[in-house]
């Protein structure tokens, strides 16, 4: 599904109403109409409750007043908080209409703050269409604030027209302060601001409405943001007739002394998501546990200590269709040797996994991936602190930079999935977000997991875009198979994930 700015979204209302001749009067009628249906939908029907309509000036606020007038012919227990009288012309119309049907407006300045708490903690269901993706600035009027405010603290239940108001639409950033909505109701295609914190959190349940606007072909628009979804992820094919030689082998180097599970988390999740062959190579420690938690793994032992030699040694004897992942456990000690090791890794072709300290090490010099070969697929798996690390930039300026990604992704030449509550995934092309998961992945270890996931799933021949698609949402999906949210240890995780394949595989 696609994902738009609210500058994306003007130019698409923009060119429904030039090219197909639909005008904005229908797509707000439309737009309130559907609102209407959703709350109807979601609350039951209308007869024993009461509504207050809060409207700011712009279309928002317009929208809200076909709200208003829609809901009179169910009930009459319907009343407009007014804040600003309406600017534009189809809001205007809307309000007069309103009226014309025998609808009753408050305003604020009138009410105050203390007749508007009165109303508001009064109504069954408070419809916020005080600014929708016209907020362009951020909310310091202090009666707003207080307004917001009282919203928040005395609503039975708030529905939201578009995204809550207080919410960047590009961001979801919280514009001084926001309303927390029960249910919020967005018209044609949702906005990025719909899907990251703190907004995604601020929606409260999601319903996309269709309003008329034509589809993104018909308009001839390229729209470069999706949401991940499960009717257009790959899944890895496997003829009954292959054997383990059909399929690539999966390399781990990584594990240290200090860090001696995480190469083993993500070897053992490789197997989980379809490896056949999963190699470990590391320090003694690291595999006497990898050997003690699956025999089946094939361990590559270095020594005692970190021996640059004998990794480079071993990266010489290895096929061209193998996947590496390098990074899980490493620790950043010896850096400069296992920058050298990431610069071989990277001009070999092989698919290339960077992970975890593995990015950390190659944060000292990001510039080599400029040396890797054109045709070869590095995918880079940094959360927010490596991505800080890489892009030098602060943990604030990245944090659910989806621009950034992308833009990073494009000049560097690589895939980059920046993991958070929200995952952002971009080939330099497109970009994409990931949303299943919970706090059952914020665990120690559960990174190591998807990059083993990763491997495992482009060692079965999937493109590495498509697979680290799939393999994004399928690691939430095990997230969320843990029975009491975040009591796991994300060792647990490991037990999901053939599930959670299942369940994709049973829902498309
Ligand atoms: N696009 C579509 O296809 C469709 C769009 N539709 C609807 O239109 C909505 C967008 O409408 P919109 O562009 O009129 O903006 P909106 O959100 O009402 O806010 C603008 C008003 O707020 C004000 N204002 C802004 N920031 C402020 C601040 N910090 N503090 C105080 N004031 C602030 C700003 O004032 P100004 O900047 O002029 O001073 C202006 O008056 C969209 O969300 C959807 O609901 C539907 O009808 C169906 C089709
Ligand atoms: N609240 C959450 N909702 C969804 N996914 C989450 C959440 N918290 C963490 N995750 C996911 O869990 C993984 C954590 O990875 P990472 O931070 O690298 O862990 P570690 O370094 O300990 O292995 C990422 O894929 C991230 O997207
Ligand atoms: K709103």
């Amino acid at each position: 599904m696609f994902v738009i700015t609210s500058k994306e979204m003007k130019e698409l209302e923009k060119r429904t109403i030039t090219d197909f001749d639909i005008s904005e009067e229908i797509l707000m009628e439309r737009a309130g109409i559907s609102v209407v249906q959703a709350i109807w939908n979601e609350y039951g029907e209308f007869s024993n409750k009461s509504f207050v309509i809060i409207c700011g000036s712009g279309n928002n606020g317009g929208d809200g007043y076909v709200v208003a007038r829609d809901l009179l012919n169910y009930t009459e227990a319907v009343r407009v908080i007014s804040v600003g009288h309406p600017t534009t012309e189809v809001a205007k119309k809307n309000y007069e209409r309103y009226l014309k049907h025998g609808g009753i407006v408050y305003t604020y300045s009138e009410l105050g703050l203390e007749g508007a708490s009165k109303i508001i903690s009064e109504a069954d269901i408070v419809v916020d269409a005080l600014f929708g993706t016209g907020l362009n600035r951020e909310i310091n009027d202090e009666e707003l604030t207080k307004l917001i405010e009282v919203m928040n603290l005395y609503s039975k239940c708030i529905v939201s027209v578009d995204i809550p108001s207080g919410v960047c639409a590009d961001d979801g950033k919280i514009m001084g302060c926001a309303v927390q909505a029960d249910l919020t109701v967005t018209f044609g295609l949702p906005k990025v601001g719909h899907f990251l914190f703190p907004g995604r959190e601020l929606c409260g349940k999601l319903k996309i409405a269709k309003i008329g606007i034509p589809s993104l072909d018909m308009l001839t628009c390229d729209i470069n943001k999706e949401l991940i979804t499960t009717e257009k992820l790959r899944l890895p094919n496997r003829p009954r007739w292959s054997n383990k030689g059909t399929y690539s082998q999966v390399i781990i180097i990584g594990g240290s002394n200090k860090y001696i599970g995480a190469p083993v988390l993500s070897a053992l999740s490789a197997l989980r998501s379809g490896a056949s062959m999963v190699k470990v190579v590391s320090v003694s420690k690291v595999c006497q546990c990898a050997m003690s938690h699956d025999p089946a793994l094939i361990c590559v032992n270095i020594g005692e200590d970190f021996n640059v030699e004998k990794l480079e040694d071993f990266i010489a004897t290895v096929s061209k269709d193998v996947v590496f992942v390098v990074g899980p456990g490493w620790d950043t000690q010896n850096s400069e040797e296992k920058l050298s090791i990431i610069k071989k890794l990277l001009l070999t072709s092989n698919t290339l996994i960077i992970d975890a300290d593995g990015l950390n090490v190659l944060s000292q010099n990001i510039d080599l991936l400029r040396e890797k070969n054109s045709s070869k697929s590095v995918i880079l798996t940094p959360h927010p602190g490596e991505f800080s690390r890489l892009t030098k930039k602060s943990l604030e300026k990245v944090k659910q930079n989806y621009e950034l990604v992308h833009e990073f992704s494009k000049e560097y030449g690589v895939i980059t999935v920046l993991k958070d509550a929200t995952s952002i995934v971009s080939d330099g092309k497109k970009i994409y977000f990931n949303i299943t998961g919970n706090t059952s992945l914020s665990k120690a270890g559960s990174g190591d997991i998807l990059s083993g996931l990763l491997a495992g799933l482009i060692s079965q021949h999937l493109e590495p875009v498509e697979a680290v698609k799939t393999g994004v949402y399928v690691f939430g999906l095990a997230g969320e198979m843990v029975p009491v949210e975040g009591m796991n240890s994300a060792f647990s995780i490991l037990n999901y994930i053939p599930e959670a394949f299942k369940r994709l595989r049973e829902s498309k």
